[in-house]
């Protein structure tokens, strides 16, 4: 549709008595929402007005245009057909708007004076339950956030609703917690308290991610309020059921967000039946770049490839969204995932049967959403026959579980129950194929209920009927072509062509003369036409309640049939992790409890599947053992591989962790406890921070979490400022890494700083690497082979070359090569590195900050601890850089 012209637009507020009562009654409903667009239903339209319908006409791409609005002036009118409702209120939302559905709450024809109006739902991102805005494969959350603080407690809390499956969660911790849970929850919407705005946006909104936000009066952010809440829903008397009775900011958050549906307008809400408390202890530490750095469930890159789209081969939505929590949060006890390691093996080994059970849990489909919707009364006939289908399937499964012979397995076929009763009612109630909407069309089987099974006999006999009238009339009056219709001005009626006008018999009523042809009336057309109507009224009315009761019948088991879905969804993620690794050869990690780390022939998921038909991925072994080898210097050209080798050490230990098969010949993994990674310079302009002060700050925040399980990858630390100022600093940090006195942790360091190599002679746990190259007549092969030892040069110039950099620059860059060579500049690098002071803060006392160090030391500590790193400029944090050195230096 194409758009006219703008014009100036008021929400009339001036003039309020010369206002139509249709405006006036918009105003009252849209003062109530003021942050939200308004769809107000006026007949068979839903109309935006005002400022309103300026926005939604661009988004949607429908017609401004005006309505008079009395005297009060014109304003600004987009609308669109009420039944195009689902197409248009995706596109709103998904554009980060909030929109209320205001719609005419009784039947226009009886009511007195304007028809009575009212919000029927408030659909924000978080909120959302239409399956044109959700996405299949992905949860989408509703978040809450509470800073909480007072003389006694301090925490962060934060709160995650699915509403379109029933999910509650809740957590509790310091916001370095709480910004990981929000990087992979990835919200649509967050809500906070209106106290908090400062909170929210020096923490919240700078991690930047793409979610709106609602802020909320700050009443409601109580303690009192929120337990009542949530133990008045739950119809509990305290919250010790749900682990979170002592954390108060979790609760208050979780409170936060029942309110907030219920000012939504979503009062239906039996399908959250518990909360769950996301355990800090239980899941490795990943911070939130470090989950993007390793593109674990979204992509760095346009057309990248995360390693959940490489994992995901499950068949129904809610397996798929079950695996992609399990990739967001790897395990960290060995139990649980040796338990899920032990079933996946053995869908491995019985591959038939897996097969098996796949092809039934693609009957299943998204149980998980089919019964929320049930829950929440939102269940059309369609999706309710998609929802026995589900049922149906369930029998197969549970028969193929327990005859599998596997412990495991059968362990899983306990916990599913079958719904028998449920099932049966709804193979004997619900038509096959039934409407969309129940009204247009037959939902409901014969059989099922005498009166209207007469009504529907009725109905149809009226019909033959109607064609023995029509044949009769054809004959009595010659008009071959005479047809009898309906439309809903004037009933049934005998339509005529202009052709056989003349023989039309006197006693018929004309009714409507159109171009080709006339319509009549007759009294016998109308008597049947009464008989027809009441019946339809009637079935229809009949088919309403039934199939409404139906739905409630159905409602009584969503407890049970969330608790399948939960099982079934489960077991589908395990047949995808079967099924992904017996395609891509996969083999089954060990998992144990001491600290080593063994990989044998890893290669990297992601880019193993991305090479080029006929490049083979060439893999690689890491064997790093904390007290040997703990952490591994790697040099290499560009392009050589460094960075993909560092990448593919800690998925596989992840993919391990998670339960899955892993992308290697063999592994043995020591579980990990955290894992960090940086790349050097990455670039946060976007945020306002200088490059080389972000790449600082991430790593002071490693540096400072650190234990002794760790795994942590830097990727060209320091390469973000000058050549010394990087070499400085990343000699320091693997001093700082190999000196801890409590950790050891596992560290690949990838640089183009050979100097570094020279560490190994000081330090019995650094060892040097190198991913290998072959000169070959001034060209290089990368052989991508991990190699002991360090290299001497980094082929900068022949990547160059190889990149397409003019031939000029190339040999310049040659040429001043050799000049620096043969000025021997490497030597007299490698002479000043040997007689570099040697660290001393390490030597007699264990730590930089032991119990033995110095007063100096102890007041730089305080100084370090006290320093808001996120105010510096990178000028001022180099120079404080600078002037600790010297201090420490003395
Ligand atoms: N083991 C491997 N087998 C096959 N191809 C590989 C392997 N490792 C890396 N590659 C390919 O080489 C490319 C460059 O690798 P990577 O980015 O890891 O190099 P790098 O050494 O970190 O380079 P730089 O120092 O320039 O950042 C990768 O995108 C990948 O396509």
């Amino acid at each position: 549709m194409s758009k006219k012209a703008t014009s100036k637009t008021s929400t009339t507020d001036t003039k309020k008595t010369k206002q139509t009562p249709l405006m006036k009654q918009y105003n009252q409903i849209k003062a109530k929402h003021p942050d939200a667009i308004l769809l107000f239903r006026v007949g068979d339209f839903y109309e935006t007005f005002g400022e309103d319908a300026v926005r939604a006409a661009k988004i949607l791409d429908i017609t401004l245009t005006q309505r008079a609005n009395g005297a009060a002036s014109k304003i600004a009118l987009a609308g669109f057909p009420h039944h195009s409702l689902d197409n248009y209120l995706p596109k709103l939302v998904r554009a980060g708007l909030r929109v209320a559905i205001c719609d005419q709450l009784e039947d226009p024809k009886a009511a007195k004076g304007i028809v009575k109006r009212g919000v029927t739902e408030l659909v924000t991102p978080g909120l959302v339950l239409g399956d044109n805005v959700l996405e299949n494969k992905k949860n989408n959350y509703l978040a809450s956030v509470y800073f909480y603080k007072n003389k006694k407690y301090e925490a962060v809390g934060a709160a995650f609703l699915d509403l379109s499956t029933g999910e509650f969660l809740a957590a509790e911790g310091e916001y370095s917690y709480i910004e990981q849970l929000l990087e992979r929850f990835a919200p649509s919407e967050i809500i906070y308290s209106k106290s908090n705005k400062k909170e929210f946006e020096t923490q919240v909104v700078r991690q930047g991610s793409n979610f709106s936000q609602f802020a909320i009066e700050e009443w409601i952010y109580t303690t009192n309020f929120a337990y009542e809440k949530l133990t008045k829903h739950f119809g509990t008397a305290s919250l010790k059921g749900f682990g979170i009775e002592s954390l108060h900011a979790a609760t208050i958050a979780a409170g936060a967000v029942l309110y907030y549906l219920e000012t939504t307008e979503h009062h239906e809400k039996n399908h959250i039946i518990s909360l769950s408390r996301v355990e800090q202890d239980k899941y490795v530490w990943l911070d939130s770049f470090t989950t993007r750095n390793l593109e674990l469930l979204v992509p760095m890159h346009a057309n990248g490839c995360s390693l959940i789209e490489i994992l995901d081969k499950t068949v129904t939505p809610m397996g798929a969204r079950l695996l992609r929590k399990w990739v967001a949060f790897p395990l960290k006890d060995a139990k649980p995932i040796q338990n899920r390691l032990r079933n996946v093996a053995t869908l491995v080994k019985k591959d038939a049967l897996q097969g098996e059970l796949r092809s039934y849990l693609k009957e299943v489909g998204d149980l998980e959403r089919l019964i929320s919707k049930v829950a929440v009364a939102r269940i059309n006939p369609k999706e309710l026959v998609k929802l026995r289908d589900s049922l149906e399937a369930i029998p197969p499964i549970k028969d193929i579980l327990f005859k599998s012979k596997m412990n495991e397995l059968e362990a899983i076929g306990e916990k599913i129950v079958l719904n028998n009763e449920i099932l049966q009612k709804l193979q004997n109630e619900l038509e096959d194929n039934p409407p969309l909407n129940v009204q247009q069309g037959t939902t409901i089987k014969r059989g099922v209920n005498k009166e209207l099974d007469e009504l529907r006999d009725i109905s149809s006999s009226a019909k033959d009927f109607l064609e023995k009238v029509r044949q009769r009339e054809i004959i009595a009056t010659g008009i071959t072509s005479l047809k009898i219709s309906f439309n809903r001005v004037f009933g049934y009626y005998i339509e005529v062509s202009n052709a056989h006008k003349t023989k039309v018999p006197a006693e018929w009523i004309r009714k409507q003369t159109l171009v080709n042809a006339e319509r009549y009336i007759t009294p016998e057309l109308k008597e049947w036409e009464e008989k027809i109507v009441t019946a339809e009224d009637k079935i229809s009315s009949i088919e309403y309640a039934l199939y409404h009761n139906l739905v409630s019948e159905v409602a009584k088991y969503v407890r049970v049939i969330q608790q399948n879905a939960k099982y079934l969804s489960m077991l589908d993620a395990l047949c995808g992790l079967a099924e992904v690794a017996m395609q891509n050869n996969y083999s089954e990690p060990e998992i144990t409890d001491n600290n080593i780390l063994e990989i044998r022939e890893g290669k990297h998921p992601v880019i193993e599947k991305l090479l080029p038909i006929g490049e083979q991925y060439v893999p690689n072994d890491v064997i790093m053992n904390p007290e040997s080898e703990q952490i591994f210097i790697i040099t290499g050209p560009n392009m050589a591989g460094k960075s993909a080798l560092l990448r593919q050490t800690a998925l596989i230990v992840l993919m391990a962790q998670i339960g899955s098969f892993v992308s290697a010949k063999s592994a043995k993994i020591g579980v990990v406890d955290k894992v960090f990674t940086r790349v050097g310079a990455s670039d946060n302009i976007a945020k306002g921070e200088s490059t080389f002060m972000v790449e600082m700050s991430e790593t002071a925040s490693i540096l400072n979490n650190l234990s002794d399980r760790s795994l942590v990858l830097m990727d060209e630390i320091g390469r973000g400022t000058s050549t010394y100022d990087g070499i400085s600093i990343a000699w320091a940090i693997v001093e700082y890494l190999h000196s801890l006195p409590n950790a050891k942790p596992k560290t690949l360091f990838a640089t183009h700083y050979h100097e570094l190599n020279e560490l190994k002679n000081d330090f019995d746990r650094i060892k040097n690497y190198n991913v290998s190259v072959k000169e070959v007549g001034g060209k290089i092969i990368f052989l991508r082979k991990l190699k002991e030892g360090g290299s001497e040069h980094s082929f900068g110039i022949n990547v160059a070359s190889l990149a397409g950099m003019p031939k000029e620059v190339v040999l310049r860059a040659s040429e001043m090569m050799h000049h620096f060579e043969t000025n021997k500049f490497a030597e007299k690098d490698k002479k000043t590195l040997q007689s570099a002071p040697k660290n001393t803060f390490y030597e007699n006392q264990g730590s930089l900050f032991g119990s033995q160090t110095d007063p100096a030391l102890e007041k730089i500590k305080d100084e370090l601890l006290a320093l808001d790193i996120n105010r510096l400029s990178p000028v001022e944090a180099l120079l404080k850089l600078n002037e600790l050195k010297i201090r420490v230096g003395k």
